[in-house]
Parts: structure tokens; sequence; C-alpha cells
């Protein structure tokens, strides 16, 4: 387990999590390896770190596809690092953008972008050149390619015979590098995850009848078998590799003048996994029908790296060899495909190239480069259906599922003080290129697209999936001399001899508990008691090992444990006060949309009323110049009448008017009449005054109404306005629980750190002197497991009892 974390302010740089350590180191961590920190400028002298180089690789179209209407200008290259993606019509996501969810128009970078017209050469040299010449001088690698099916991935890394793809060329890179300085003997194999085993005549001969054995299959099958019709052109026949170019400057320019005297030699092996399975493609294909391929096991070797047991490595001489090999591993993968009714793009196929650098007798140095073709990324609903399928795509989708989260996982834990759990090992594929991620070596991703409308959808996803990768921060240690040069094992798998001595602590580390303990059980009743007594010792001191271990162990889980209730904590106090933002302004949107509400209401309200009064005052424009005129005409008759009368003096009575009607001169009968017509008229002018007057009146009681209505609006405003305060003062209670909870959750860091620290003070209290309370025999039977605990203690006993029983009879 290695853990770098940077505690600088402002950038948290990494913190990944691995069990794959550098070569040779000690099988139980160091204490302080759990997790060392050091700061940002420690960090620059001893890591390299560089993000995980994501490149894009565009296929050209088909002729079907161009046939087909695939042309739509989904996809846009903006320069040599951006691309655009256009949702066609009819995509899920021009649906969902309609909807108003997610983007028509998506923008990508990448660390380089090859279009269509890129050929195979500027791909290589463009990508991963670089990466082979660090794996020529003994640096890891891992390329992997991702995509849908049929965009490319296969022809990417393995190409057409007229155009080799990436491996074949690495290839050739690595033949040319050797030049004459090839080791023909095969008796240095790689071994375990990074080690070399040293191989007997007899094996040499073994692997030679056996590489032989390979290359007769091709015999039989001279043409290459065509796994699909439109794959047939990436499967490779016979290479020619003349276009592939070589940069022989870089050996000189790194002043590798060592190397001149080394020898080196190459093994191969090509294996697949399918439904979680690991199967060795180099394998001779099984004669019978009906019998299944054997799935190879994954295991990790003491120095916690993952590694295929029973891998088969095959030792290739030229790249004619290599060639032999992949065109081998080609028809085991389609004829294993046919059989199973499966398409070979649903398994992932990886090509491991392991090359051993030689100086006399010594191996100085063991590198390995691996490409990964990966499944086609497409999602379980499009490709499969029910039963085996189903579980198919499950597993596929799985393996890239995991490797998706352990990439953003990776991501993440960049940029927070706590790291998250990294989950490599859920699925093969990710724990055996844990390492790889974790600073064993290099990864670099080629992000492989067609640009048919018809998988835009899964195009971008594929994209968005990259965009995710290219985030990733790699750190790489630096490895001392000591740790590139790796471990020389016997055919027993134990190291050989090291300047003439055997590295007993070595032995150790390699043997596990259960074959040390076997071993000593076997010889255990025949031993005298002075060496029994050493056992005891001995098993006394593997057994406080143990409880070391298990000790740290447990410090590791409690810490992640404690970690991921403290990253539990702060999310939920992140959403708590998203809440409680989200519902102040939910409060605040409430009351002002209510607020709004009344004002609308009472503005309606007088609009009504105006309406309603003018309907009721309503008189037509004819009938009021009408009346306009006829008073106007009644003023005229009222002011002369008036005017005669002042001539004529006072108005006599009526009555008496009447009386004496008869007894005037006509002209003053006359004038009579014409005052009785203007008195009635006077009488209709006042009778007119009264009814306006009770028009305003009216008017006015009206006026009076609609105060009252605008005063009990004003009362039911007012009370609202209470309401909204009361809803303004729950809401600060809220923001006081808050407080408070963000005041427990302070005082839960708190607790969080003092148990941390006790963890820390147990460790290091127990790492002390054994308690010497516990008897012998009781530490034995402690540090025995069961069934071997049983027979061990048993046979101490009767080797015990043996010897007292020999005292007794001296
Ligand atoms: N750069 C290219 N130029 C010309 N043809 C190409 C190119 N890339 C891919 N092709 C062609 O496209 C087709 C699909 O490619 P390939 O088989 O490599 O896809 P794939 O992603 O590996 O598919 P699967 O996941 O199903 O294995 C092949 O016929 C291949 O020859």
């Amino acid at each position: 387990m290695a853990t770098v974390v940077d505690m600088t302010e402002d950038t948290v740089l990494v913190a990944m999590e691995s069990t794959a350590c550098e070569p040779h180191h000690v099988a139980l961590p160091e204490l302080s390896g759990v997790s060392s920190i050091t700061s940002q400028s420690e960090n620059a002298e001893i890591h390299e770190q560089q993000q995980l180089r994501v490149y894009l690789k565009v296929r050209p179209f088909s002729v079907e596809e161009l046939k087909n209407n695939e042309d739509q200008g989904c996809v846009v290259l903006e320069d040599s690092e951006t691309i655009v993606l256009h949702a066609p019509k009819g995509s899920a996501s021009m649906k969902s953008s309609e909807k108003g969810i997610g983007q028509q128009v998506y923008k990508f970078s990448f660390s380089q972008i090859f279009g269509p017209n890129c050929n195979q050469t500027e791909f290589f040299e463009g990508t991963i050149s670089s990466q082979v010449q660090a794996f020529l001088h003994g640096k890891n690698a891992l390329v992997f390619s991702y995509g849908v099916t049929n965009a490319g991935k296969t022809y990417t890394i393995q190409g057409s015979p007229k155009d080799p793809g990436i491996l074949p060329r690495a290839l050739e890179v690595l033949f040319k590098h050797i030049g004459g300085r090839q080791y023909e003997h095969m008796d240095l194999k790689p071994y375990l995850s990074s080690d070399v085993q040293k191989l007997d005549s007899e094996l040499v001969k073994l692997e030679r009848n056996a590489k032989a054995a390979l290359f007769s299959l091709l015999k039989e099958d001279p043409e290459p078998t065509k796994l699909r019709k439109r794959s047939s052109t990436s499967s490779i026949n016979s290479l020619s590799f003349s276009n592939v170019s070589y940069d022989h400057t870089v050996d000189s320019a790194d002043g590798m003048a060592d190397e001149a005297h080394c020898f080196y030699s190459v093994w191969v092996a090509f294996y697949e996994i399918y439904n979680e399975h690991v199967y060795d493609l180099l394998q001779p294909a099984q004669s019978s029908k009906t019998k299944r391929r054997a799935a190879l096991r994954v295991c990790e070797d003491s120095t916690g790296s993952s590694y295929i047991r029973d891998l088969r490595w095959v030792n290739v001489q030229n790249t004619e060899e290599f060639s032999k090999v992949l065109r081998v591993g080609n028809k085991n993968r389609s004829a294993a495909a046919t059989k199973m009714n499966q398409s070979s793009s649903r398994s992932h196929s990886i090509f491991t190239i392991k090359l051993i650098r030689i100086e006399g007798a010594d191996v100085q140095a063991l590198s390995e480069l691996s490409l990964c073709d990966l499944a086609g990324s497409e999602r379980c609903n499009k490709t499969k259906t029910f039963g085996d399928r189903l579980k198919e795509a499950g597993n596929i989708n799985n393996s890239l599922l995991i490797l998706g989260k352990c990439i953003a996982a990776l991501r993440n834990n960049q940029g927070f003080r706590t790291k998250s759990y990294v989950p490599f090992r859920e699925s093969k594929l990710t724990r055996l290129f844990q390492g790889m991620f974790c600073g064993r070596g290099r990864a670099s991703m080629i992000v492989n697209i067609n640009q048919c409308a018809s998988t835009y959808d899964e195009t971008l996803h594929v994209m968005k999936f990259s965009a995710v990768a290219k985030q990733v921060l790699q750190v790489i240690p630096p490895r001392s001399l000591e740790s590139l040069a790796p471990r020389i094992v016997g055919l027993d798998g134990k190291p050989l001899l090291k300047n003439g001595v055997i590295d007993d602590q070595a032995v150790d580390d390699y043997l596990s508990e259960e074959e040390l303990l076997d071993g000593d059980e076997a010889d255990m009743s025949i031993l005298p008691q002075e060496e029994l007594v050493n056992l005891v010792e001995s098993l006394r001191v593997k057994l406080l090992a143990e409880r070391r271990k298990n000790l740290l162990q447990e410090i590791q889980i409690r810490k992640e444990m404690g970690d991921a209730m403290l990253q539990q904590i702060m999310e939920a106090e992140e959403l708590h006060s998203r809440q409680m933002e989200d519902l102040k302004e939910s409060y605040e949107e409430k009351m002002d949309s209510t607020f709004e509400m009344y004002k609308e209401a009472l503005k309606e309200h007088a609009y009504q009323c105006a309406l309603e009064r003018l309907e009721e005052d309503y008189i037509p424009i004819e009938e009021y110049k009408e009346e306009q005129e006829r008073v106007e005409v009644l003023e005229k008759r009222v002011c002369e009448l008036e005017q005669k009368c002042r001539c004529s003096g006072p108005l006599p009575n009526v009555q008496d008017n009447s009386m004496q009607t008869n007894a005037l001169p006509t002209t003053e009968a006359s004038g009579a009449e014409r005052f009785k017509l203007l008195y009635k008229e006077k009488c209709a002018v006042e009778n007119l005054c009264v009814e306006k007057q009770e028009f305003i009146m009216s008017l006015e009681q009206r006026i009076g109404e609609l105060n009252d209505t605008l005063q009990e609006a004003g009362e039911s405003y007012m009370e609202k306005l209470a309401e909204v305060q009361n809803l303004q003062n729950r809401l600060s209670t809220r923001e006081q629980e808050i407080e408070c909870l963000q005041s427990n959750i302070m005082a839960k860091e708190k607790e969080i750190t003092g148990l941390r620290e006790e963890i820390t003070k147990l460790a290091s209290d127990s790492i002390g002197p054994p308690r010497s309370r516990c008897g012998l025999l009781v530490n034995i039977k402690e540090s025995m497991t069961p069934p071997s605990t049983g027979s061990l203690c048993r046979t101490i006993r009767k080797s015990v009892r043996a010897t007292s029983l020999r005292k007794k009879a001296s």
C-alpha cells in the first residue's frame, strides 16, 4: 500500500491507493508507508508527474456508411486538440436537448487529435513512440484503446498488412534497438509480475519445442482466420515494417553507453479477458470440441503486484516470430469466439511484451509494455437481451464501468485531502493494470471514434469518459538502480545465489507462511529440544510479525473508514447547507410572489370598480349634447325673464296673477302666460338639479364603499405580511439549527482526530515487546491456524512428552 499525499494549501495533488509496489520492497508495509506526507517541493524532486495522455483517433467513413447517409456532420475537428460534436436529428442527445436536458453541441479537448486522414506512421510517432523509447530503457508502459465497436480500436493496435498498427511498430522499434544484441539462449524467462526465472537446459529444450509447436499451428492454416468480415482487413498476415521509422538518436542522446554491452531477451504473452475470465490466446486449442478453455487465475506476488498464473510467455527473436505469435493469438481468439457464438469485440485482448536486459550473467532490468484492445464500450440495452448474452454484456460493461470508476476516483483523489477508495480489485482488467495507474509505469489511452450519426450517443458517452481520464495525474516515483534489477529465481521459485550467498530474508519473503509451516511440521518430531525451542522462538517472531501486519491492516482499514466517514459527513453538511439555501430561496420566492399577487389583486379590483362606475355613468354623446343645448336655451330664457322682471317690478303672486288675468290688457296676458311657462321650465330645471344632486350623492356613497373595500384589502395584505414575517422567523430558526449541526460536525471531526491519534498510539504500542504473561504454548496456539494449528500443537506436545520420558528413563 503506498500513498503519496501532497498537503499544500491550494492543490492537494495526489492521493492514490495502490497495492502494487516497487519490486523488492519488503512484504510487510512500513507504518510510515501507510501515509507518507511530503511537501510539494519534495514531491517535485522525488516524483515525476504527468497527466494521463489521452489521444483521439477519428476513423474515416466506409463506403457503406456514406451510402447509408451516416455523414451528418456530427464530428467537427476544430484544431489538433479540440473537437466539437453536434447531435444529429433523432439521436437521444438531440431529443433530450429539445426537452431542455443536456446540450446539442459538446466540445472536448485531447492531448492530440488524429483526423480521418492521418496514417499509422504519423499516429505512432505522435502517440506511443516516446513510451516505447522509455520501455526500451527499463520503464513500464500501458496503452489501452477505448471506443464503441467498429470504431477502429483493433485497426489502431494491430493495423493491416499494408499499414501496421502501433503494436507491430513498437516491436519493430524494439528489434531495431536490440540490433545484434539479441540474447539467444532462452534460459531467462519472465516470472511472476516482475522477476526472472533461470531455466535449466531441459526446460530450455521444452521451451523451444513448445514454440515450434505453436508456430506449426500456422502451417496447418496458412491463411489468417477471418473473425468478422469487416475486420478481416485488420488481421495480420505477414507484416512488412519497411515504413516504421526508428529514432537512433534517442539512445545516444540518453547516454545509454552502458547498454552497448547488454543483451536483450524479448518475451511476449497474448491473452483475453472474457466474461471476467482470463484466457491464454497462445495455448494450443483444445482437441475436443466440447472441452472448455481453461481460465487462468489472477494472483499477487509478495510485492502485491498482480500477475496471471500459468500464462504462456513465448520468446521471440525477431519481427517475423512476433507476427507469427500474433497470428496464432488472433486465430485462437477467433476460434474461441466462433465456438461460443461470441464476437471478439466483446472481450478485452491484451498483448504484453517483456524485455529483459542482461549483462554478463546478471539481469539488469525488466520492463513491460502492454497494449490493451478493450471491448466495445456500447451499452447493454442496445447489444444484448437475455441469459448468457446479458451476463456477457454485464461483465464487459462492468469491467469498463470499474475502469471508469477507478479513473474517476483517481481524478477525484487529486482534489481532496481525504482519498476515496479506488475499486481496482473489482474487475480482472483493473486488477491487472492497477500498478500502471499507481506509479509502476506510464499509462496512456487511445480513444477511437467513428463519425457515424447512428452511433452518436455512444460516441458522446466515450468522449465524456475520456474527458475524465484526461484529468488523471500520474505520479511516477523514480526507481533506484537496485529496484530496476529484477530478482532471478530458480526453478523452485526461490531467489538464486547473490554474490555466492543465499538471501535468507528474500527466501522467507518469497515463501508463503503456509509453505513454511508445512515444512517445519514435517521435521518437528525428529528435532531435538533445543531446536524445538528455536523453532518456537522463530514462530513467536512470526506471530509477532503477523500480529503487526494485522494491526497495520486494521489501522489502514480504520483510517479508510474514518476518511470515508469524514467524507460522508462533509457531503451531508454540504447537502444540508445546499438544502437550506434552496429552502431560503424558495421562501423568498414565495414571499415575493405572494406580495406580487396581492399587489396585482388590488390593482385588478381598482380597475374593475372603475370599469363598473364608467358603465353606470355612461350617457351617449348625442343625448348629452342635446341636454346641453336644452340647458343653454333654458338658461338664456331664464336670463331674459329675469331682465324683464327687473324692468317690470316684483313678480305678483301666481294666484293673484290668475285673478287679475282677465282685467289686464292682452299684452300683459301674453306676458303672464310666458311667465307661467318660464316658471314651469324653472321648476323642471330645479328637478333636474335635484336629480343630479341625488346622482352625486349615490356616487359619493359608491366611493365610500370602494374605500371600505380598499381598507379590507389593506388589512388582508397586513395579515399576509405578518405571515411572511412568521416564515422569516422560521427561516432564522432553521439557520440556527444549521449552526448547531455545524458545531456537532466539528465535535465529530475532533472525535475522529482523537480516534486517529489513539490508533497511531495503539500501533506504536503494539510494535513494542511481546506480552510476557502469555505462555510459550499459548503463543504457539494463537499463531497456528486450523487445521495445521492442531496438528502442530499435538506434535509439539508429543515431542515434549517424549523428551520428558527420555529424561525420566535416564
Ligand atoms: N484509420 C482507418 N483507416 C481505414 N480503415 C479503418 C481505420 N480504422 C478502422 N478502419 C476499418 O474500420 C473497421 C472497424 O475497425 P476495427 O475492427 O478496428 O474496429 P474495433 O473498434 O476494433 O471494433 P470491435 O470493438 O468490434 O473490435 C475495419 O474494417 C477497419 O479496417
